[in-house]
């Protein structure tokens, strides 16, 4: 088989974060495998570039891919490079981002294999991962009120009710609680959650969601329920067997899934979602709060690596 190409020259606007037992997308033509670095370090894998044939002009639409615990699900979710991992698909040109996620079920009518579009995030993450580009001589503050992005959330919700029926079983609203982990949730934890109207519980979408949101990134997770947690009193307490389990039986439905959402994504007529163009340029206000005289040189070159020209 002929090696793929190390670089891609053509930006890149749409990417897939792939998660717990989404470590590759089987199905398209592999153009390129490639090592990034940004200042935030390396991101959690090299990026698989991938050619997806757009339905409206048959032009193949390049697909950033990335494994966010690495190619051999080597990094725990605490030790997820969030940072590099962002900052290296916006310094391809990524604009879009459809993220990937196995979450615990925390409603009875959320059941293992059912599908989940989420609107809003609880954090229960702990502090211990860095979640912000805005730091050290550069302060930011951006808005949060939606974490995931509403008209990307709607493409992404017709695209699984198109597909609902044929063995895929979709919810288009939906809270995620994000805990720290590694180890699962107390029984006291997840009725917690549930009082609190969670929905959903997994160990990744903050970051990730935050930093997608500072770098004008539009982000959209798609859930997929592979257990009851442990407030069920007869589905049995989650372990990582039950979460890989279903996840292995329903891989076929989560790829179709997210090659429908392609799909939609790689036609001309949402050019414009896929640019973001409604984020576009609102960092430049949001990261400015730093008077000029203030900001560190370090800050100052970050920013620069991330924003070409925004705080010149
Ligand atoms: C292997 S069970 C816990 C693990 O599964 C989820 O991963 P991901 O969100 O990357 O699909 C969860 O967030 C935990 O990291
Ligand atoms: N019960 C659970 N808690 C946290 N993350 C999960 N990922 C899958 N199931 C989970």
């Amino acid at each position: 088989m002929a090696k793929a190409a190390e670089r891609y020259d053509e930006p890149i606007h749409i990417a897939v974060i792939g998660g717990t037992g989404l470590q590759h997308l089987s199905g398209f033509t592999h153009a390129a495998t490639l090592k990034l670095s940004t200042p935030w370090g390396e991101p959690s894998s090299p990026v698989s570039v991938l050619h997806h044939p757009s339905p409206s002009t048959g032009k193949p639409i390049p697909i950033a891919f990335l494994s966010r615990h690495g190619l051999h699900h080597e990094l725990a979710p605490h030790e997820v490079p969030n940072r590099a991992n962002i900052a290296a698909l916006r310094s391809l040109g990524v604009r879009t981002i459809i993220a990937f996620s196995a979450v615990g079920s925390l409603q009875e009518q959320i059941k293992p294999r059912d599908f989940v579009v989420p609107d809003q995030i609880i954090d229960r993450t702990k502090g211990v991962r860095p979640f912000t580009f805005f730091e050290g001589g550069m302060v930011g503050h951006v808005g949060f009120a939606d974490p995931f992005d509403p008209p990307l959330g709607t493409l992404v919700q017709k695209c699984g009710h198109s597909l609902a029926g044929e063995d895929i079983v979709l919810h288009d609203k939906g809270t995620v609680v994000c805990m720290e982990g590694p180890q699962f949730s107390t029984r006291a934890e997840s009725n917690l959650y549930r009082s609190w109207g969670g929905s959903v519980i997994n160990m990744s979408a903050l970051p990730e969601a935050k930093l997608a949101k500072e770098a004008e990134i539009a982000y959209q997770m798609i859930c997929m329920s592979t257990d009851y947690d442990c407030w069920h009193v007869s589905a049995g307490d989650v372990t990582v067997e039950m979460v890989m389990g279903n996840m292995k039986a329903n891989a076929e439905n989560a790829r179709r899934f997210v090659g429908a959402v392609l799909d939609e994504l790689s036609k001309e007529e949402h050019k414009d979602l896929v640019m973001a163009t409604h984020l576009q340029g609102s960092m430049k206000f949001a990261g400015s709060v730093t008077a000029p005289h203030g900001r560190s040189a370090e800050a100052k070159e970050k920013m620069q690596w991330l924003f070409p020209g925004y705080f010149d």
